[in-house]
């Protein structure tokens, strides 16, 4: 299996171009990261030639963060703000080679928000397919982001029928799901098609996955037996020292799994 460190969480004491680095040299196979718009796309760009790794996927800016801003594209009135977000993201998307953007959508509820996120969903695919790119949606879970527009898989499909776009995928994030609502490995066989990129950490405490309610061991299996074999991403909070929290990617390289 392949797998991406998603640098929002691991080595996020250092700048990004640094923390590409230490996930080549950890034996990591992409990378993606958060918000990296504070680094010039240069750097990043020369950092991911240098180490050959792919950089899978970013985010739209979250908005006024320090107002409580978590994503902006599901909030009505928010459109000018959302839609620059979105440009920004395929402008820097497209500088280093990102092949998926996740848009967020914000704290929001019903069907007018429903609808804004459907109009700035149609506007961010529209702008990205000329660039081949992606574009995510990710259900949040109700703990970390309470009152999020986004919660449920089921939701999301609804959204993505409703777009109606062949660039517009699901990001399944194992964390999330499991504490929304479980039952993962049928899910992800039954969701496959619809999924873009599959994400993951322990659950309820969001380390590595080498510990909590999810067998991972189990959901890899699952997830190689489907065939699916693009990079899943490491996004857990290593409480420390990333280096130190590496045990399950050693044990399973070591067993040439
Ligand atoms: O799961 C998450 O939190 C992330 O994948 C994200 O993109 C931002 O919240
Ligand atoms: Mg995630």
């Amino acid at each position: 299996m392949k797998f991406s460190a998603n640098l929002g969480f691991l080595w996020n004491d250092r700048p990004l171009p640094d923390a590409i680095r230490a996930a080549e040299a950890a034996g990591f196979d992409a990378v993606e990261c958060h918000w990296p718009y504070d680094i010039p796309a240069d750097a990043v760009k020369a950092a991911l030639s240098e180490t050959g790794l792919p950089m899978l996927g970013l985010n739209t800016r979250r908005g006024d963060v320090s107002a409580g801003d978590n994503g902006l594209s599901a909030i009505p009135g928010r459109e000018a703000g959302a839609r620059a977000a979105i440009d920004e993201a395929i402008n820097y998307a497209v500088a280093i080679g990102a092949a998926n953007i996740h848009v967020m959508a914000g704290f929001a509820a019903g069907d007018e928000a429903f609808q804004t996120f459907i109009a700035n969903l149609k506007y961010a695919c529209d702008q990205a397919a000329p660039h081949g790119t992606t574009i995510l949606i990710e259900p949040l879970n109700k703990y970390d982001a309470p009152g999020y527009f986004l919660t449920t898989t089921d939701q999301a499909l609804a959204i993505i029928k409703a777009v109606g776009a062949p660039n517009l995928k699901l990001m399944f994030d194992c964390y999330h799901v499991q504490l929304m609502e479980g039952d993962l490995t049928h899910k992800i066989a039954a969701l496959l098609p619809s999924i873009g990129h599959i994400q993951f950490a322990s659950v309820p405490d969001r380390g590595a996955p080498d510990h909590g309610e999810i067998n991972f061991d189990h959901v890899f299996e699952v997830i190689r037996q489907l065939d699916y074999d693009a990079p899943l991403g490491a996004e857990y909070k290593p409480g420390g020292n990333t280096d130190d929290t590496l045990g399950w990617l050693k044990h399973r390289s070591a067993a040439g799994l």
